[in-house]
């Protein structure tokens, strides 16, 4: 019988009251169980305390958040962040290589905001601290006075790249996303590959080129209200398909072992 995939979900740290504590949107696993039909499980930022390689054994897919703390600038040669930046230095030393760590084994990654941009600096990639201020793009904050689900609406369209992973998923040329970040993409780690641009030219979609799995990375959410929109969907059927077939994999593994 093969069993339901495990999808780690990694967490961002933060204090409540006295006590340091392990968070996850619970969107993330929501949209695990019931739109990639696995079994959600929380992988807590602990730094070296805990050992990539340890996870995989124990994942068949990994989701990396969306959260209101940026990377670290100095792990892409970044110029220090503004005064009052907030960052979560425990989340930068658990996913940074656990990142790598999953690309390099194959092990099925959706890559989500701030997952999104972990995945090009873990590769070696930059990013714009404040793609409001570039003069360039848009701004792709949300309004954060604004109810939750304007803040998580349709923000701007999506142009799909023909030939990618997004494309070959049946996705539209072109169709609406959301929007809910300050940082962007600026130059891209080399291994990756364009799947989307927003209309102004940021980056909103990147793969792995030839990776040996799933190795997709999203700017927007597409786990907000994952089962009302058939686009946001179609991402999360594919990446629960690919942790099933790692799962199967892993299973024969096991009992031949
Ligand atoms: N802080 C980064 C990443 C933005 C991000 O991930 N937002 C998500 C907010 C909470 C959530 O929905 O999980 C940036 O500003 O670019």
């Amino acid at each position: 019988m093969p069993r339901v995939p495990v999808i780690g979900i990694t967490a961002c740290t933060s204090m409540i009251e006295l006590h340091a504590t392990q968070t996850i949107s619970e969107k993330y696993a929501r949209a695990a169980a019931k739109a990639a039909c696995g079994l959600p499980i929380v992988i807590p930022s602990l730094g070296e305390l805990m050992d990539s390689a340890d996870i995989l054994d124990v994942v068949d897919g990994l989701i990396f958040t969306g959260s209101p703390s940026n990377i670290e600038p100095f792990h892409y040669n970044g110029a220090a962040s503004a005064e009052g930046t907030l960052h979560d230095p425990l989340r930068d030393a658990t996913t940074l290589p656990l990142m790598r760590a999953a690309i390099a084994a194959g092990v099925p990654v959706l890559g989500i905001c701030r997952g999104f941009q972990e995945m090009n600096v873990a590769l070696g990639g930059t990013l714009h601290q404040k793609v409001h201020e570039t003069g360039v793009f848009m701004d792709h904050r949300e309004g954060k006075d604004e109810p939750l689900d304007k803040q998580y609406g349709p923000r701007h369209t999506l142009h799909v790249k023909p030939g990618g992973m997004l494309d070959r998923m049946g996705l539209p040329a072109i169709f609406d996303v959301n929007s809910i970040h300050g940082q962007g993409i600026d130059v891209l780690a080399p291994g990756l590959r364009v799947e989307a641009l927003a209309p102004d030219g940021l980056v909103e979609a990147i793969s792995v080129e030839n990776g040996k799995g799933f190795a997709l990375a999203v700017q927007w959410h597409p786990e907000f209200q994952v089962m009302d929109n058939p686009h946001y969907l179609t991402i999360f059927q594919a990446f629960g398909k690919a942790c099933r077939q790692r799962s199967v994999l892993r299973q024969r593994l096991l009992l031949s072992a």
